[in-house]
């Protein structure tokens, strides 16, 4: 039986990877750094996921894995020296943590197995981090672990084009979309092929990009919008006139930048970011897709990213502006990122700020419409 270690059993570890590792047969182990996550799954042994396709809701129940917390005495050891593949569902900033944590494990790897090679996916929304992560994986090797890992582990990136969502990280209810693969980095050292929703594709990098600024600008623009205007879900958002109609100009600006800036036809963009409509309706919340809007603002990701290549060709990015001065009033008190921002707006003024997270001058265009559209939130009273 093949086996896969599931780095983070968060949302996107237990509702995509634990449940369509599992259909496929797969022996599943998972190993987070929160304790709260592995009680949850051995509480009961079984976890439920609702997952959409396009023509079925189906009610599935994952069991029979083995969960492990990321503790002192490796207690995951013997599980990740039988894994084939490992897939990891993390936060950018987690990844300096989980590759110097796992180090020992691929030194007993080595020790034990030379001869095997491992495939380890990282699966973010950040573009261009796998340099920095394989340096993570390797700062804690000795020279020769260092020597074998850089022919016989492949650290890859991936596109997720799904959402996942639960009450929270530890929670064993979740809800998610099936309708789109899973789009993995060439080369890899496993065979995954009978595993549904994974999918390998050979350009990545440039794809990412794509993906983040269409999919992603318009969703995060939505559910910063939907926040101001009192709504907790993404589907309530989208149902109100004037945000749907900002996310329709959001996603316009950022398909005619897309035209210009990238070598890729129509129909290619089309099968990558239209995807097709799941049955019913996936209650996917807002906290989650406008979760850390400093990082969701930064430079070159899914808003400013988008925006500055839209200035760079003279296209228009005056809804874009619009999303990300929504992004700036994002308050949200239960996430920690919004709740440093609103900090900062208050001591150093929102010009301070927008230059802070966007890295954008005062004298650039798109920094001047951020300023004023935040202003126009605030003459409409929508900063809280
Ligand atoms: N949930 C979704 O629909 C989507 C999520 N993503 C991306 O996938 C990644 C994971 O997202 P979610 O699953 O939603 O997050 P989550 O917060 O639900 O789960 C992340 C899990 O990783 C664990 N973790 C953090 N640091 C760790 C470490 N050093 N070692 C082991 N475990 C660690 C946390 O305890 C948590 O259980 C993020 O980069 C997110 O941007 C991308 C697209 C869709
Ligand atoms: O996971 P992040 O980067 O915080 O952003 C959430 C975004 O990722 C997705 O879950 C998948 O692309 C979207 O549903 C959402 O816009």
């Amino acid at each position: 039986m093949k086996q896969v270690m599931i780095v983070g059993a968060g949302r996107l570890g237990k509702g995509f990877f634990g449940e369509t590792f599992d259909n496929a047969g797969w022996k599943i182990a998972f190993l987070d750094k929160d304790p709260k996550v592995v009680e949850e799954l051995k509480k009961t042994g079984s976890y439920h996921v609702e997952v959409h396709r396009v023509d079925s809701i189906e009610d599935r129940t994952v069991s029979g894995y083995e969960a492990y917390v990321c503790d002192e005495e490796y207690s995951c050891m013997e599980a990740f020296l039988n894994t084939d593949v490992i897939m990891m569902p993390l936060y950018p900033k987690d990844f300096k943590e989980a590759g110097h944590y796992l180090s020992k494990c691929f030194i007993e790897f080595y020790k034990k197995q030379p001869e095997k090679k491992l495939t380890a996916i990282c699966v973010t929304n950040k573009n261009y981090l796998i340099p920095g992560i394989v340096e993570n994986f390797r700062e804690k090797l000795p020279e020769d672990v260092k020597a074998w890992f850089d022919t016989n582990v492949a650290i890859r990136d991936s596109i997720i084009r799904r959402g996942t969502d639960a009450a929270t990280h530890y929670s064993t209810d979740i809800v998610t979309m099936a309708v789109a693969s899973l789009l993995i980095q060439t080369p890899v050292y496993n065979d995954f092929s009978d595993v549904e929703w994974l999918e390998l594709n050979d350009r990545i990098e440039m794809l990412k990009d794509l993906k983040v600024f269409a999919i992603n600008g318009p969703h995060a623009s939505t559910a910063f919008w939907g926040y101001l205007k009192g709504y907790k879900t993404i589907p309530d958002s989208e149902k109100d006139e004037e945000i749907a109609q900002i996310i329709g100009q959001v996603h316009q600006e950022i398909l005619d930048m897309i035209g210009e800036e990238y070598d890729i036809t129509k129909e290619e963009l089309d099968n990558l970011e239209n995807l097709p409509t799941p049955m019913g309706e996936i209650p996917d919340s807002i906290y989650r897709v406008a979760f850390d809007p400093i990082r969701k603002l930064s430079k070159g990701d899914r808003l400013t990213g988008a925006a500055e290549n839209c200035l760079k060709h003279g296209l228009s990015y005056a809804a874009i502006a619009k999303g990300m001065a929504a992004g700036f009033a994002y308050s949200d008190p239960k996430d920690e990122n919004a709740v440093v921002l609103q900090k900062d707006i208050k001591e150093l003024g929102i010009e301070e700020v927008v230059k802070k997270y966007t890295g954008l001058e005062t004298e650039n265009p798109i920094f001047k419409k951020v300023v004023e559209e935040y202003q126009a939130l605030e003459t409409r009273g929508f900063i809280k």
